[in-house]
C-alpha cells in the first residue's frame, strides 16, 4: 500500500529517514516521496541521508520559550536524566509537550503549507512517526494528528517509540499521555517498545540506529508488500485493503517477523516449478513446504514483537509471506493461517503473499491488531500516574505554603487524581469498531470510537490535547464497557 510519512521530533525524523533508506536499499517504494519531518530543533535533520531538505520543517524557532541550540558542556549528562537546568539548555521544546503543542498550534499555517507538499490522493493511508515520550513527538504529534484527521479521509496511523525503563519519569508520563491521546483519535497506533529492544549493556542512544533498522524492516514488510511490480501472478497476493482492514479495528498493534532461507538451487526451483505447472506430483515437497511455512509462522509468533503483548488478546491478525513464489505453496499458506487461528484464538486471520522471484529467503510478517493485554503499557501508565501524583503533591505543598489563611489547599489536578491511583489504560472495544467491514478505515474519528468517551480536539484548540490527556491519566471513565486491562486477562 502507499503510505505518506510524517516524522515528528528527533525519533520521528530518524525513523522516517531510516524508512526512506530502506526503500532505496530494497527497491520497495511505498511512499512515492510523500514524506515530511517536523521538529522544534534542527540537529536531527543534520543526521539524515535520505530525507530531502525541503521536506524538513523546523517550527518554533521564533518562539520565545523554545531553546535554540546551545553547545553542550563536555560533562553534561544525558538529556533524559538531566536536571531542569540542563533541560533549559536542550534545544527545541526540551521535553515539554505543552510547549510542543503550543508551538504547533501557533504554527498551524506553516504546518498546513508543508502538508501541501504531500499528495493524500496518491496514498492509501498516512502515518505519523514519533518518540511518544518527546515534547515534540507528543506535543507537536498530537496537534498534527488532530489536523490530519480533520483534513484527510484516509486512515491516519501512529508509529511511536515508547521510552525505555531507565528514561526519566517525565518521559514515561509524556508517553502515557501520548498513548491516551492517540489511541482514540488515530485509526491505529503501532508502538515500538525501546525497553524490549534495547540491550542493558549499552546506552539507549547508541542503539537507536539498530532499533530503527528493525522497525524499518518490519514496516516495509507490512506496508510495502505488494508495491513492487508483480513479476509473477499470484492469486494469494497481498491486497492493501487487507492491511487496512486488519488495522481498521483500531487500538494498539504489534508486529512479529521471522525469516528462513530457502533452497534456491536449480534442482529445487525446477522441482517446484514442475509442481506448480501440474507436471509433477505435489506430495513430498509440498508437505515439506507446508511444514516449513508452519515453522516460519510459528517463529514469527514467538519472535520479539515490536510491542510485546499477549497475542491471544488480539482482535484481528494479518500474515504476509514474502519470498520466491515457488517456495510458498497454497497448502503452506493455509497451514500458516490455521496455526495463527489456533494460537491467537481469533478467526479474523487475513493472509497474503508477496512474490519476490529472486529472494533467497521467505519472510513471515504477522500483524496483531488491537491487542489489549500489554503489560508494558500498563506499567507505563502506572509509572505516569505515580509521577503525576508526585507532581500534584509538590503543588499541594506549594499551595499550602502560600495559602494566606494557613488552610491546606489541594489543586484541581490533585482532586482529579485522588481516587483511583491504579486505573488501567483503556483499549478499543472490538465490537465498537469498524465491524461493518469498512476497509477504508475511515471511521476512527467518531464518538463511537473514542474509548475515553471524551471529545478529542480536532480543530485549532488542539494545543489542549496532551493537557486533556494529562488530567485524565488515571482514567476517571475506566469503568466504561470499553475498559480492558492486563489485570482482567491475568
Ligand atoms: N527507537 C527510537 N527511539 C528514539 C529515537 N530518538 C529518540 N527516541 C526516543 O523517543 C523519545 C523522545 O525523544 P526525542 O525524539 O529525542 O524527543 P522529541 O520528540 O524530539 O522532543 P524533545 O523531548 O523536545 O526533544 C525518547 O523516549 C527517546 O528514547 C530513535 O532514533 N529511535
Amino acid at each position: 500500500m502507499k503510505l505518506s510519512l510524517f516524522g515528528v521530533g528527533d525519533a520521528g525524523t530518524r525513523l522516517v529517514d531510516k524508512l526512506l533508506r530502506a526503500e532505496v536499499e530494497t527497491g520497495r517504494n511505498f511512499t512515492d516521496g510523500n514524506v515530511l519531518a517536523f521538529n522544534t530543533a534542527a540537529e536531527a535533520f543534520g543526521e539524515t541521508d535520505a530525507l530531502p531538505e525541503e521536506r524538513q520543517i523546523l517550527i518554533g524557532d521564533t518562539h520565545s520559550a523554545v531553546n535554540q541550540y546551545v553547545e553542550p558542556a563536555d560533562d553534561s549528562p544525558d538529556t533524559d536524566t538531566a536536571s531542569a537546568t540542563d533541560r533549559d539548555r536542550s534545544p527545541g521544546v526540551a521535553g515539554d509537550p505543552e510547549l510542543g503543542a503550543e508551538v504547533a498550534d501557533d504554527e498551524l499555517p506553516e504546518i498546513r503549507r508543508a502538508l501541501d507538499l504531500v499528495d493524500d490522493t496518491e496514498v492509501d493511508a498516512a502515518m505519523i512517526v514519533a518518540g511518544l515520550g518527546g515534547g515534540t513527538g507528543c506535543g507537536v504529534g498530537s496537534v498534527l494528528l488532530a489536523e490530519l484527521k480533520s483534513i484527510y479521509e484516509i486512515p491516519v496511523y501512529v508509529l511511536g517509540a515508547l521510552p525505555a525503563a531507565d528514561e526519566s519519569d517525565e518521559r514515561a508520563h509524556t508517553a502515557a499521555r501520548a498513548i491516551r491521546t492517540c489511541v482514540p483519535l488515530a485509526d491505529a497506533v503501532l508502538p515500538v517498545d525501546n525497553e524490549a529492544w534495547a540491550r542493558s549493556t549499552q546506552p539507549l542512544t547508541e542503539q537507536y540506529d539498530e532499533i530503527n533498522e528493525m522497525v524499518a524492516t518490519r514496516m516495509l514488510s507490512l506496508f510495502a508488500a505488494g508495491e513492487s511490480e508483480p513479476a509473477t501472478v499470484s492469486e494469494m497476493r497481498i491486497d492493501p485493503a487487507d492491511v487496512m482492514r486488519t488495522l481498521a479495528v483500531g487500538g494498539l498493534s504489534s508486529v512479529g517477523h521471522a525469516t528462513i532461507e530457502v533452497d534456491t538451487s536449480d534442482e529445487g526451483l525446477f522441482a517446484r516449478l514442475m509442481q506448480l505447472l501440474g507436471l509433477a506430483e505435489e506430495t513430498p515437497d509440498t508437505q515439506t513446504d507446508a511444514a516449513t511455512i508452519k515453522r516460519l509462522v510459528r517463529s514469527a509468533l514467538n519472535s520479539k514483537l515490536t510491542l510485546p503483548c499477549d497475542i491471544e488478546s488480539t482482535d484481528r491478525v494479518l500474515v504476509i509471506l514474502s519470498g520466491p513464489p515457488s517456495a510458498i505453496s497454497r497448502k503452506g499458506f493455509e497451514t500458516g493461517r490455521y496455526l495463527l487461528e489456533e494460537e491467537t484464538g481469533t478467526v479474523e486471520v487475513l493472509a497474503g503473499d508477496e512474490p519476490l522471484p529472486n529472494a533467497g529467503e521467505i519472510t513471515a510478517t504477522v500483524l496483531f491488531s488491537n491487542v489489549t493485554d500489554v503489560s508494558r503499557v500498563d506499567k507505563l501508565q502506572k509509572r505516569a500516574v505515580a509521577y503525576q501524583r508526585g507532581q500534584n503533591d509538590e503543588t499541594a505543598v506549594v499551595d499550602t505554603a502560600t495559602s494566606t489563611d494557613g488552610a491546606t489547599t489541594i489543586s484541581a489536578d490533585e482532586r482529579a487524581t485522588d481516587d483511583d491511583s491504579d486505573q488501567p489504560f483503556e483499549f478499543h472495544e472490538p465490537e465498537a469498531q469498524h465491524e461493518n467491514g469498512d476497509t477504508s478505515g475511515d471511521t476512527a474519528n467518531t464518538a463511537d470510537n473514542n474509548v475515553a468517551g471524551e471529545p478529542m480536539a480536532t480543530d485549532d484548540s488542539a494545543a489542549e490535547t496532551p493537557a486533556d490527556a494529562d488530567t485524565d491519566l488515571e482514567g476517571d471513565d475506566a469503568n466504561t464497557a470499553a475498559a480492558t486491562s492486563s489485570d482482567e486477562h491475568e
